[in-house]
């Protein structure tokens, strides 16, 4: 039933052919719709054997002709190796040969995505704290430098640690579509429901960035040109303006972002297409809330810049001072998250030791007293004239039973 030959006819390349191979349906077992995409309907689905929850994105590949089905399927590999933590894992994918449709399995993010956290606010009548968008922006940037560059970015040991330039590669994956949509959030506890994103600790949650890449390979597509009916808010003038993506039309898109994070509305807003796009062309737009700092509101107009020659890449952005102190605070929270969850286990350690320690000296209080009794009836037989039984030697020898020692007693622990 699932054949990714049929997908691709005959343009598979043997390079596509070594990617892991389709996982078997059998695995998932489909739970509810959370969300209808561009390209179809987003369902929640259980991995089976590792009862992890995941998510399945459907692709209709029908009406797409066979070089945009082998440019998506290329896009899918590229994004199977692209494994970052800030990054929502792509797992593997799947096809449906019947009605034509490609399912992609992805990590699952429990706590929304940034649109619903702007929208949280907005309701709130409440700023996002500062703190919280500089380690969004320091999370993306991480995941970008990964997209860009290739590269995994090494933590700071200190906020002043020289930044080595990264190597230029050939490789590099634009995500083109940046937008708090596809900005997902997920907290450490992975089983909240969709209908829990409410009550969302903001400042504790992951910043996870997704659908990449696949408006490359699906821009084309007729389905895309018709079904794609999103203003283009984050879009950059050059983009606009016909010319190629670069990593640098991520950049624009990321610094509309963070506009909107301060100012609960995107940088550019207008009542039709064309006016939008003359805004976005003119690169005009207001400071962002008083409320927040003039770093914040400096990095921000630095991003949404028109000049490509100006516009800072992704290393360069990783060098402001205040990304640097917020990707270190990130790595001290999340020490000490670590730090605490060691202590937790410890102390649960210490409670099975504990009972173990109890249950030991019950067991051998118990062997003791009977061996007592053993010795008390064998003297009164010896005193009596009976004949008499073995005498026990050791405790151990008589009831030819032996009492595992804990490893660890909590009494010598303070020793
Ligand atoms: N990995 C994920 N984890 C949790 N929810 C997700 C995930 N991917 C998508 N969703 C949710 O599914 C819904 C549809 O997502 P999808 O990204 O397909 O569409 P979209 O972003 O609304 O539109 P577009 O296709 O134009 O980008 C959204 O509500 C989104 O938050």
């Amino acid at each position: 039933m699932y054949n990714r030959r049929d997908l691709l006819g005959d343009f598979v390349s043997p390079k596509q052919m070594r990617t892991p191979s389709p996982p078997s349906s059998s695995q998932y077992q489909v739970l509810e719709e959370i969300g209808r995409g561009s390209f179809g309907a987003v369902r929640k689905v259980l991995h089976v054997p590792t009862k992890k929850l995941m998510v399945r994105k459907e692709i209709k590949y029908g009406h797409m002709s066979s070089k945009e089905r082998q440019q998506l399927i290329s896009e899918c590999t590229i994004l199977s190796h692209l494994k970052h933590e800030n990054i929502v894992e792509f797992c593997n994918w799947d096809f449906e040969e019947q009605h034509e449709i490609l399912y992609l399995y992805m990590e699952f993010c429990s706590s929304g995505d940034l649109s619903h956290m702007i929208k949280h606010y907005k309701q709130e009548k409440k700023y996002i704290p500062e703190k919280i968008i500089w380690g969004i922006l320091a999370q993306i940037l991480s995941a970008l430098y990964k997209c860009h560059y290739g590269d995994e970015l090494s933590p700071l040991t200190t906020i002043y640690d020289r930044m080595k330039p990264p190597v230029k590669r050939k490789n590099i994956v634009i995500h083109r579509d940046l937008k708090p949509g596809n900005i997902f959030l997920s907290a450490d506890d992975s089983g909240t429901s969709a209908d829990e994103i409410h009550n969302v600790d903001y400042s504790q949650v992951v910043v996870k960035l997704g659908d990449f890449g696949l408006a490359k390979s699906l821009g084309n597509s007729i389905q895309f040109a018709t079904t794609y009916v999103g203003t283009p808010y984050y879009m950059s003038p050059e983009v606009l303006m016909d010319q190629p993506y670069s990593p640098l039309s991520d950049i624009w898109s990321l610094g509309c972002v963070v506009f909107e994070m301060c100012s609960l509305h995107p940088p550019f807003q207008a009542k039709n297409y064309l006016e939008l796009q003359n805004r976005i062309k003119s690169g005009k737009f207001d400071r962002i809330p008083e409320y927040y700092s003039n770093g914040l509101n400096a990095i921000v107009h630095s991003m949404i810049d028109t000049n490509l020659k100006t516009r800072p890449s992704t290393f360069e952005l990783l060098q402001d001072i205040q990304i640097r102190t917020a990707r270190k605070s990130l790595q001290l929270e999340r020490f000490e998250r670590n730090l605490l969850d060691y202590e937790k286990e410890l102390a649960n350690i210490e409670k099975i030791l504990e009972k173990q320690a109890t249950d030991y000296e019950r067991e051998t209080a118990h062997l003791r007293e009977q061996f007592v009794q053993a010795v008390e009836e064998r003297a009164r037989e010896v005193l009596s004239g009976k004949k008499i039984g073995k005498v026990p030697d050791t405790i151990y020898g008589y009831y030819d039973k032996r009492v595992p020692k804990p490893a660890y007693h909590w009494r010598t622990r303070y020793r």
